[in-house]
């Protein structure tokens, strides 16, 4: 029985994204267990980009990995791994995962997800990931939340599918998620506001000053610390999201990281009508220069998108 409903999936990626659901249900299990099951939030390490690993994290990496194999997977990187693994030589497809993303989130019960991206395989593992964003092939995320859900591109819009407790199964729940033109909401960490770039803190000021100021609307703030529940948000009402560079000494590049956070989101929101840049430039024109690199990411809303863009000029 497969783990998720076949009519809209593409026929060969279609092993691929039923490993994914299927872990993803496995997972969403673990997580509404929480407490009662493993510590799922203690800490067990460090990953190769210094962030610390929880249980949580370690499992998921290897749930996926695992059910990955077998569906046609060849270049397997995640943000768990340092470098690029091969799972099946003879597969077609490289698959770039955050395995648990909102990691701070894990104990608090708060929307926690999975993010993938797929190209398709080239000879070189590593250099299959290091290409314009505007390769991808898929991208998407579950999100464990209220709901397990699925948001999904093959290219061909935003399909949003929903985990049915009742057959566990992923079903269609919208064939075309469209974001608003125009946003009422924006998300920024804004404890950072005094390392910001003078756009970034002209943008916030502009969101702050509401109805008095340029913007002659009210804007409302929110700041989940999980893109994954932060990216569903927007797909379905509208709003912007920051995680542009900053003057903390690694922050060069913001947080995220470029091939399994920001160019999926970046698919996902462009393929629902949104935009998706580095502040300036779309995010699908770049690539990433090795497996672990960040890049600042401003998705949402387009015209608030191109607003963004216009302070930075
Ligand atoms: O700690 P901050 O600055 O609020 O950053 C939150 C961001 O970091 C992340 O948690 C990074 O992802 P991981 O949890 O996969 O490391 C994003 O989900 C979130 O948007
Ligand atoms: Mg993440
Ligand atoms: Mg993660």
């Amino acid at each position: 029985m497969p783990a998720i409903d076949p009519a809209l999936v593409p026929e060969d990626l279609f092993p691929v994204i039923d490993a994914l659901c299927a872990t993803g249900a496995q997972l969403s299990g673990v997580i509404a267990r929480g407490p009662l099951g493993q510590s799922l939030g203690a800490g067990v390490g460090e990953n190769s980009d210094g962030d610390q690993q929880k249980a949580l994290d370690v499992m998921a990496d290897e749930l996926f990995e695992a059910a990955l194999k077998p569906a046609g997977v060849r270049h397997y990187a995640s943000e768990e791994q340092e470098v690029v693994l091969t799972l099946d030589p003879e597969g077609a497809y490289a698959l770039a995962i955050d395995p648990l993303d909102g990691s701070s989130n894990i104990d608090v019960n708060v929307t926690i997800g999975t993010i993938f991206s797929i190209f398709q395989a080239a000879e070189d593992a590593t250099a299959s990931f290091l290409r314009p964003a505007s390769e991808q092939i898929a991208a998407g995320y579950i999100a464990y939340g209220p709901q397990t859900l699925l948001a999904v591109t093959f290219g061909a819009g935003t399909l949003l599918y929903v985990l049915d407790p009742e057959t566990g199964r992923f079903s269609l729940a919208s064939e075309a998620m469209s974001l608003p033109e125009a946003a009422r909401e924006y998300s920024i960490n804004a404890s950072n506001r005094r390392h910001w770039t003078a756009p970034v803190l002209a943008y916030v000021e502009e969101c702050e000053g509401g109805t008095q100021g340029s913007k002659g609307k009210d804007m409302n703030f929110r700041w989940v610390g999980s893109l994954v529940a932060e990216t569903h948000r927007i797909l379905t009402r509208g709003g912007t999201f920051l995680y542009p560079s900053d003057a903390r000494k690694g922050y060069e590049k913001g947080r995220l990281r470029m091939v399994y956070e920001v160019a999926p989101m970046a698919f996902l929101v462009e393929q629902a009508g949104g935009q998706a840049t580095d502040g300036k430039t779309p995010i699908l024109s770049l690539q990433a220069g090795a497996l672990h690199e960040r890049c600042p990411l401003v998705f949402g809303s387009s015209e608030e998108v191109a607003r963004i863009a216009a302070l930075h000029d």
